[in-house]
């Protein structure tokens, strides 16, 4: 029989419209459980709003104090590089060392800066951001010196410190040892190389009361004890060469040098210095000479009480007495830097900053891409050197008497600790990079690296990474739902579609 096939009409025709209802709805949930599962990804994944953390390092030096003011996203803490620093304040007045004879005024004279710190950090946050403060050459000198009155002038920074809002951590005298760690540290965590297969860069600081040389030697072990750090750095291990020289920052120098020129000179009060400009003239107190531990005695044997410094502006000279401090008659290791203080030989590119910065830059020494051959150094320093102190005056109205008169006898003193010092020959001195600051806005210095340590920034062994980054993973994700609904898609359309079109039905 024929089958009737306008009776079956009704009845085929109302199954194909509700299983393709069915299908729909089908099709139409499945779609939202992709769009909800993309859209849970991505608000699951999304980065978290910015949360920035601070850090508070007071670098207490011999001639003055700089507050810097650090901030880094909390999420990177353990990236390289991510620190930036969003203040210094510079205060005003003595380093914290100078006020020996009036301890309170050395807290008193952070104030300023702490008020602008609070300024910088955001409220809420003041309570969370450490506080440290570091002393360097200037108080290891009176602590020397007196004990007690180094004591209470850590007293009196630390109660201002205490008295701010934000966590204070500790105000303490640094070792020789850990400025110049700390500032090794901080360049090359700024250079990014803790991360890279390329060699660390190693480090030079000039103070006022001492100076820094720290670095990786090629020669193993280091011969002396004293100057050797081990330090384990993402998953690495570094074996750092390091040494301070107490009284050889470039204002003990100076008056090592004064010293011993008195010494050497028939004791009289007028004393010829090649180191100033040629008609420069400078009186000074004797008592002032011989005031701290840098140079034991020799006042009492002097008929005078002032010195009367007369400038000649001789490059030659000046190096010659300044030759003199360097002490380089023994050598208990099998190489030397200066008085019988090992020195292995030098190794890679070196990063020379603050003093050394500043008095180079003053001299437009830095600022060639490329380092400054030495003997455009030495010739630059000696024309300066023998220039007129009325037409350098005249030249540099707005720079501080202070510097300006000294920049000549600095310049000699940098190329003398480096070329006689340390050894940096002609072809040595292309790896020094005079830096002011290593990234856009870091200054070079211990303060960083003494941050990072505290505040357990720089693991020990390499933070585990996401296989993934964020922007990947979510890509992923949708791309993956996509392949979901159109699978999904084709496969309605496989099993369903031919059949219903076969029927001519749709
Ligand atoms: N613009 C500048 N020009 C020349 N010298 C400078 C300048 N700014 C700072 N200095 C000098 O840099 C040195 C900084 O040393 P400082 O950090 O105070 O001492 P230390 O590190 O020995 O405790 C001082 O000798 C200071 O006079
Ligand atoms: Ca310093």
């Amino acid at each position: 029989m024929v089958p009737n096939i306008h009776s079956a009409l009704p009845v085929t025709g109302t199954k194909p419209r509700t299983s393709r209802k069915a299908l729909l709805i089908l099709g139409f949930l499945f779609a939202l459980a992709a769009i909800a599962l993309v859209a849970m990804a991505v608000s699951q994944n999304k980065p978290l709003p910015k949360n920035i953390k601070y850090g508070i390092v007071l670098d207490a030096g011999s001639s003055h104090t700089n507050l810097y003011v650090y901030e880094w996203p909390a999420e990177k803490e353990n990236d390289t590089g991510v620190v930036h620093q969003v203040e210094v304040c510079k205060v005003e007045g003595l380093g914290i060392s100078g006020y020996s004879q009036d301890t309170e005024k050395a807290g008193l004279s952070l104030q300023r800066c702490m008020k602008r710190a609070q300024e910088v950090v955001p409220e809420h946050q003041h309570r969370e951001t450490p506080v440290y403060l570091g002393a360097t050459a200037g108080m290891r000198l009176l602590s020397l010196q007196n004990r007690s009155i180094a004591d209470r002038v850590l007293s009196a920074v630390e109660k201002t410190l205490r008295s701010s809002p934000f966590n204070f951590q500790g105000a303490r005298v640094i070792s020789g040892q850990e400025e110049g760690a700390y500032g090794w540290i901080t360049i090359n965590y700024l250079l990014g190389n803790f991360k890279q297969v390329t060699g660390t860069s190693g480090a030079l600081d000039l103070g006022g009361a001492s100076t820094q040389i720290t670095f990786v030697p090629d020669q193993e072990p280091i011969e002396s004890q004293e100057n050797s750090l081990h330090f384990r750095l993402y998953g690495k291990n570094y074996k750092v060469y390091t040494h301070s020289f107490l009284c050889y920052g470039k204002d003990q120098a100076l008056r090592l040098k004064l010293a011993s020129d008195l010494q050497a000179s028939v004791r009289a009060p007028d004393l010829l210095d090649p180191c100033f400009h040629p008609g420069y003239l400078r009186i000074m107190n004797i008592s002032d000479l011989y005031t701290n531990p840098c140079i034991a005695n020799g006042e009492q044997q002097l008929p005078f009480t002032q010195l009367h410094l007369q400038g000649n502006g001789d490059y030659q000279r000046c190096r010659m007495t300044i030759q003199k401090i360097f002490n380089t008659s023994h050598c208990p290791y099998s190489s030397c830097s200066f008085n019988g203080i090992f020195l292995p030989p030098l190794q890679g590119e070196f990063g020379a900053f603050s003093a050394f910065y500043f008095v180079m830059n003053f001299l437009n020494l830095t600022t060639e891409k490329s380092p400054v051959p030495l003997d455009k150094v030495t010739s630059t320093v000696e024309r300066f050197c023998s220039r007129p102190w009325h037409k350098v005056k005249a030249e540099f109205p707005k720079i501080k008497e202070k510097y300006l008169s000294e920049y000549c006898f600095s310049g000699t003193y940098i190329l003398s600790l480096l070329e006689n010092g340390y050894g940096f020959t002609m072809e040595k001195w292309q790896s020094i990079q005079f830096l002011g600051k290593v990234t856009l806005h870091v200054d070079a210095g211990w303060t960083l690296g003494y941050m990072l340590n505290l505040t357990n920034m720089i693991p020990a062994e390499k933070p585990p990474t996401r296989p993934l980054s964020h922007a990947s993973y979510v890509g992923l994700m949708v791309f993956c739902s996509l392949v979901l609904v159109a699978v999904l898609l084709l496969s309605w359309l496989t099993f369903h579609k031919p059949k219903c079109l076969q029927k001519g039905l749709i």
